[in-house]
């Protein structure tokens, strides 16, 4: 099964899903100088229901908090996207120490990790059928810098024990996204790619120019988490990140000057 060592990692995920040598893959270097601002973006609006919030899980490559998505109660609308995207999930990627973690980096820079919101686009019935098509998914990307400690964090960074090995889950009522935002929605936005497998080409990606905060500490708890089941050899959850693919021609529009 696909994974993030040496055997099973990025560099062999071709070997399964050939599509990881495609057109429109994820995630890529922004490198800002080669942005374009394209004054016809809007503003992103999220919008997002507290009482959506389901469970937080360990799903043995991250942890996600999952949503209710019967209703548009927690939606992404303007921005580079057309029609109400639905909130389905939310979960990071980190590294092994404060130096890389970031899936998405900017000028080369990494960040210590990568925060994903996961949307689906309502004129497909649902996230299955949203997730193979080419204007599927729209994922929001928030980068996390270390500072002080991010008081925001706290509830995620509780459940934690109750999650620590692969499989787990447990239940996360009355968590309202919008808290993990920054202050500033600016954003650069590209056509891409899951950057995990099956990494099928159906998100629209817009990642935001503002990070929020993360403290060493903070950081050091969500290397406490598992890759493993519990009964199997322990091994930490770090470096669960898909180093920038080819822009392979892509243009990367940014919604400011
Ligand atoms: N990192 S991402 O591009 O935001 C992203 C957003 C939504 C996703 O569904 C995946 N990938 C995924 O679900 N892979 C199947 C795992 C099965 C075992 O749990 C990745
Ligand atoms: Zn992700």
């Amino acid at each position: 099964h696909w994974g993030y060592d040496k055997h099973n990692g990025p560099d062999k995920w071709g070997e399964s899903y050939p599509i990881a040598n495609g057109s429109r893959q994820s995630p890529i270097d922004i490198k800002s100088s080669t942005t374009t601002y394209d004054e016809k973006l809007t503003p992103l609006k999220l919008k997002y229901d507290p009482s959506t919030s389901l469970d937080i899980q360990n799903n043995g490559h991250s942890f996600q908090v999952s949503f209710v998505d019967d209703q548009n109660s927690s939606t992404l609308t303007g921005g580079p996207v057309t029609g109400t995207f639905r909130l389905k999930q939310f979960h990071f990627h980190w590294g092994s120490a404060d130096d890389k973690g970031s899936e998405h980096t900017v000028n080369g820079k990494c960040y210590p990790a990568e925060l994903h919101l996961v949307h689906w686009n309502t004129k497909y019935p649902s996230f299955k059928d949203a997730v193979d098509k080419p204007d599927g998914l729209a994922v929001v990307g928030i980068f996390l810098k270390i500072g002080a400690d991010n008081p925001k964090l706290q509830k995620i960074l509780d459940a934690m024990d109750a999650i620590k090995s692969k499989g787990k889950q447990t239940p996360f009522p009355n968590f309202d996204p919008s808290v993990l935002l920054p202050s500033s929605l600016d954003y650069w936005t590209y056509l891409g790619s899951l950057t995990t497998p099956p990494l099928l080409e159906s998100v629209t990606w817009i990642v935001c120019k503002q990070s929020i905060s993360v403290s060493s500490a903070q950081m050091k708890r969500f290397r406490s988490l598992l890759f493993s089941g519990d009964g199997e050899k322990a091994c930490c959850m770090v470096n669960n990140y898909r180093p920038p693919q080819p822009l392979k021609g892509r243009v990367v529009r940014a919604s400011f000057k």
